[in-house]
């Protein structure tokens, strides 16, 4: 049994226009897998069936034995808590103080009601702290999350989405936003995070060399294809071109 199999799944969002092609591939538990191409090439479609914020018209998902596509709405809502979600633009509530955000990773887990009154357990807090600290974020707790940079909200983003212990980080360019020091933060942070807490992170990048010095794998995406599935030392000026196209000129380091 795979952790994470994709099967053969193609999607479109208009006619005639396939956004993923016959793409498969299989994960392992505390893999940690870099998703690269062009602009366009399908990354955020590809973390978006997984989740099943969109669904796909062909193939299959397989998320440790289940048919995510067969999930109804009660079991969709289960099968998120256990994927965190991370975002090139971090997706908090700025009006909110940085633990305020946190908590709200864990609203999957309670019901309408309990949502609407924020209502949250000291052990829920006490995790919340606990994973601000080793995110360095402790002494941010109660700021206001407009009051921070992209790299401290992009931790605060980490934070909430560990708070839910979720099985996967699904990471859609996380560090696209960032300068290379804060880049360098949130990617030791996934990576740590992957190796320590075995978490599988798929995380899409823009930038090879990132992918390279981070990843157990990359799988290059082109036109919705996959055209590179490896090691990061088999990505070659050969397969970047493969991946990248014309674009790939100034992406090659070797
Ligand atoms: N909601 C949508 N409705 C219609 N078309 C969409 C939608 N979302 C994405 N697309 C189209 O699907 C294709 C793939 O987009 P996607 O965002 O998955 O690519 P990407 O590789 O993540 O690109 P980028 O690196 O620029 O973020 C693009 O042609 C895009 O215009």
């Amino acid at each position: 049994m795979s952790f994470l199999a994709v099967n053969n799944i193609s999607k479109q969002y208009e006619k005639d226009k396939q956004v993923l092609s016959d793409v498969s591939f299989d994960i392992t538990s505390g893999e940690f897998v870099s998703i690269i191409g062009p602009s366009g090439a399908g990354k955020s479609t590809l973390l978006r069936c997984i989740n099943r914020m969109v669904d796909i018209e062909d193939g299959q998902i397989v998320f440790q034995d289940v048919d995510v596509m067969s999930l109804s709405k009660r079991e969709l809502r289960k099968h998120r808590t256990q994927i965190g979600m991370i975002f090139q633009h971090y997706n908090l509530v700025s009006r909110l103080t940085v633990i305020e955000n946190v908590l709200h990773g864990r609203l999957g887990y309670k019901t309408t009601l309990q949502g609407v009154l924020t209502r949250f357990t000291e052990k829920e807090k006490a995790d919340a702290f606990s994973l601000l600290k080793k995110l360095g974020m402790q002494e941010h707790a109660y700021k206001r999350c407009d009051q921070l940079s992209g790299g401290q909200k992009q931790r605060v983003g980490i934070a909430r989405a560990l708070i839910q212990h979720p099985q996967i980080l699904l990471c859609d360019e996380p560090i696209a936003s960032l300068d290379p020091n804060a880049s360098k933060v949130i990617m030791d942070h996934l990576q740590s995070i992957s190796k320590e807490m075995n978490i599988t992170c798929i995380v899409n990048l823009h930038q090879v060399d990132v992918a390279k010095r981070y990843s157990d794998r990359i799988i290059g995406l082109n036109g919705g294809k996959v055209v590179y599935d490896g090691k990061p030392d088999g990505l070659t000026s050969n397969v970047i071109h493969r991946i990248y196209g014309s674009e790939a000129g100034n992406l090659i380091m070797e």
